[in-house]
């Protein structure tokens, strides 16, 4: 298999203009390193600083799998377009909300079921979002298994009701069938993404379902860390993304000053 090509040494900043990307990025494992718990996380300065920067230049947002309450509470004073849930949530840039119907019982039989597995193995999480329960085992790695075998028997009753999305030491029991790749598609068709060549960063298996949405495209798709992938590109980590962000940050702000002073206003978006 061939390699994945560095996104650092194979796309300069300067390949980017702030008229024609729109920029699409995932949370955990993206923007902030991964976390022993959920609730550790934290967005580093230079991350936000970027974001900042960024989304008064482009057309910015987040695809996670966290709800849109967590990202807004994770990246404040920022509230971004976003798409929470894996999809099943999604706010758009003029701020109306999205969201998939879900049946919310099969969710409720689950939770039920799981909640003793979770109560006799200390250090396994159960993290209630809307529309998803994700079962955390990073505390008690060695579970992995059991997690998923208990998993697999409090799902197997609702057939296509629920979807089961593996995640980096979680299982993720979501209600529906939406993906990241739908959001993608569905601010792809709205202002102010439109007609703009996406990029996307992600680090994990669910990322995957928005590489592979874009793979028909022109759009650049960057792999987080290690593993196997459908993306383009690969960046090593959270932290050398960052820094690239910022230059990505420092090159569109330059556009912008040139911008002024050829046509002597700003695009103030
Ligand atoms: O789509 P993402 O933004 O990458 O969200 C995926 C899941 O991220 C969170 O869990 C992951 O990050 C935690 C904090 O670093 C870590 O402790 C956990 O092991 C990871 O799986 C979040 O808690 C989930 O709800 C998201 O689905």
């Amino acid at each position: 298999m061939s390699e994945t090509p560095s996104l650092l040494t194979s796309l300069a900043p300067t390949a980017f203009h702030p008229d024609s990307i729109a920029l699409f990025l995932d949370f955990d494992g993206t923007l902030a390193p991964i976390a022993e718990h959920p609730d550790a996380v934290a967005v580093p300065p230079k991350t936000m600083k970027a974001l900042a920067a960024l989304a008064e230049q482009v057309p910015l947002a987040i695809l996670s799998g966290r709800p849109i309450h967590d990202l807004d509470r994770f990246l404040s004073p920022l509230m971004l377009p976003a798409a929470g849930v894996h999809g099943l949530e999604r706010r758009s840039a003029d701020g109306t909300i999205h969201r998939v119907p879900i049946a919310d019982d099969a969710l409720e039989a689950v939770r039920e079921a799981l909640s003793p597995f979770v109560m006799k193995n200390p250090g396994l999480l159960l993290e209630h979002k809307p529309g998803s329960i994700a079962l955390h085992f990073r505390k008690r790695p060695e579970l992995a298994e059991a997690c998923a075998e208990c998993v697999r028997e409090a799902t197997a009753a609702h057939g296509d009701a629920l979807t089961v999305v593996p995640g980096k030491m979680v299982l993720d029991i979501k209600a529906g069938a939406a993906t990241k790749g739908d959001a993608l598609r569905a601010f792809m068709n709205e202002a102010p993404f439109v007609g703009r060549r996406a990029f996307f960063a992600g680090d994990d298996v669910t990322d995957e379902a928005a590489f592979s949405a874009l793979q028909a495209s022109d759009a650049i798709t960057v792999k987080i860390g290690p593993g196997e992938t459908a993306a383009r590109y690969r960046c090593a980590g959270p932290e050398t993304f960052a820094e690239w962000l910022m230059s990505l940050a420092r090159t569109m702000q330059s556009l912008e000053r040139e911008n002024e002073l050829t046509h002597g206003k700003s695009k103030g978006r």
